[in-house]
């Protein structure tokens, strides 16, 4: 991982795009293994995830799953980090921490502010209420984060929009999946590629 803002790319379901994104810069890839036009099964990520270098993060993606089919799919897929989408408790994060992956707690950014650390994880993604969806939020309303706080801005960013969006948040990275796509679930290698350099560029 780099020093700099760091940028994980959503939803790669091709060896192509994975080649693409790690070509590109990123720091992070996800691998959705929950209802999604991204679905890819644990099969599918283990070949994709032998191609990617120890300097990137690969990411299981969940939404709701029960923890054994979790562990199952992270382990035969061989990934090295769990995004949480659903409204897991403190136990369930905690049994995976044990586990040794890298938690991401993913939480749709409204009346309730999720706090950073409230569930042991490593990172919090602030997200629009439907992942996925490519639906932005009114990023300039999140609270100033703590010293450390390792907070992900998703929701509705794409290589247009991904530059004031960090300028109006100051997110510790950023995440997109429906920014870097030609057609729902199919991804764009151009756009990935100008998504981390959009991200990345000095104001
Ligand atoms: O991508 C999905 O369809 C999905 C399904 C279930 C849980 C999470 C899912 N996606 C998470 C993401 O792709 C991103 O972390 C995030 O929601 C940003 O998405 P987007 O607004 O499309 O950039």
């Amino acid at each position: 991982m780099s020093n700099s803002l760091f940028v994980k790319i959503c939803g790669l379901k091709t060896e192509r795009d994975v080649d693409t994104a790690v070509e590109a810069g990123a720091d992070a890839i996800g691998f959705v293994f929950s209802a999604s036009p991204r679905r890819i099964d644990a099969a599918t990520a283990a070949r994709l995830c032998r191609r990617v270098p120890e300097s990137v993060l690969t990411v299981g993606v969940f939404r709701d799953e029960p923890l054994h089919e979790v562990r199952s799919v992270a382990t035969d897929a061989g990934i090295r980090a769990v995004q949480l989408h659903g409204p897991e408790d403190r136990a369930y994060y905690d049994d995976l921490a044990s586990g040794g992956w890298t938690l991401i707690r993913a939480a749709g950014f409204g009346d309730q502010v999720p706090r950073f650390g409230d569930m042991g994880e490593d990172m919090l993604l602030l997200d629009a209420p439907v992942p996925g969806s490519g639906v932005t939020w009114d990023w300039s309303t999140r609270p100033p984060a703590g010293s450390g706080e390792k907070w992900l801005l998703a929701g509705g960013l794409s290589p247009d929009n991904v530059r004031d969006a960090i300028e109006a948040a100051q997110p510790w990275g950023v995440d997109v999946s429906s920014g870097v796509e030609q057609s729902r679930g199919v991804k764009d290698p151009a756009l990935i590629t100008a998504f981390v350099k959009a991200a990345r560029a000095r104001s």
